[in-house]
């Protein structure tokens, strides 16, 4: 869950001068699945951002998963943090990295034990379509399959909360579809989730609640 009030964001190097985001608030219940719509440079990723812990809000209440983040410590923050997976727009993939180490990340983390973590990235990476591309380095593959990696990367652990910058953008319309059945089914089993998209077609075919943005203030907040 998290709860968003009255929440402000205004870039160090502000481009525009003005807030990124202005006086947004929201509330998104524990196992709830949001679009986060608006046109582009509406504040989207920068919402993204602060509940992905990347940033922290210039102004406003903030609370993650039962923690107001504004004020906790920064060990509290790093444990909060890793309760949260992100797919970002730039995927921050590893480059030195191989695909199965990429993806196993999270899981060392965690010091799961490495029997545990080669059967779930075998699994995971055999439900995204890229079990042969294990040894590949991301460099060495495409911009969809690289998107793909970023998202098995950023579920495998199950997080209570992940958020994803536009993670269809490079996918076709079918793994598009097959993506966002599996967010649903994970926010089921109790994940918040929020999308951020301009795909209107995946919208219309998955008509959920969503956060609507405009030159940073919340337009609505609604029933899809
Ligand atoms: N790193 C940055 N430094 C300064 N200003 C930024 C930075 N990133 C974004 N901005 C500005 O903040 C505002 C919101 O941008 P943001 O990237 O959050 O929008 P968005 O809705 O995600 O857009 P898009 O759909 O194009 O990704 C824009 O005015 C943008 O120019």
């Amino acid at each position: 869950m998290f709860r968003l009030h009255d929440v402000s964001y205004t870039y160090a190097d502000s481009r525009t001068g003005g807030a990124a985001l202005s006086h947004v608030s929201a509330e998104v219940a524990q196992g709830e699945f949001r679009w986060l719509l608006g046109p582009s440079g509406a504040g989207k990723s920068s919402l993204l951002s602060i509940l992905s812990l990347e940033v922290q809000a210039t102004s406003g209440m903030v609370e993650i998963l039962g923690m107001p983040v504004m004020h906790a410590r920064r060990a509290a923050l790093a444990r909060l943090r890793r309760r949260i997976g992100a797919v970002r727009q730039d995927f921050r993939l590893l480059p030195d990295m191989n695909v199965f180490d990429n993806v196993a990340l999270p899981l060392r983390l965690q010091h799961r034990a490495e029997a545990e973590i080669r059967h779930e990235v075998h699994a995971i990476m055999k439900w995204v379509g890229l079990e042969n591309r294990l040894d590949a380095l991301p460099p060495q593959l495409s911009g969809g399959e690289q998107q793909r990696v970023a998202i098995a990367r950023a579920v495998i652990y199950r997080p209570d909360l992940l958020v994803a910058d536009e993670p269809t953008n490079a996918l076709d319309e079918r793994q598009a579809a097959r993506l966002i059945t599996m967010f649903h089914r994970l926010a089921e089993m109790g994940t918040t989730i929020v999308v951020a998209t301009h795909n209107d077609a995946i919208v219309r075919r998955y008509p959920a609640q969503a956060i609507e943005l405009a030159h940073g203030h919340m337009v609505r907040d609604y029933n899809g």
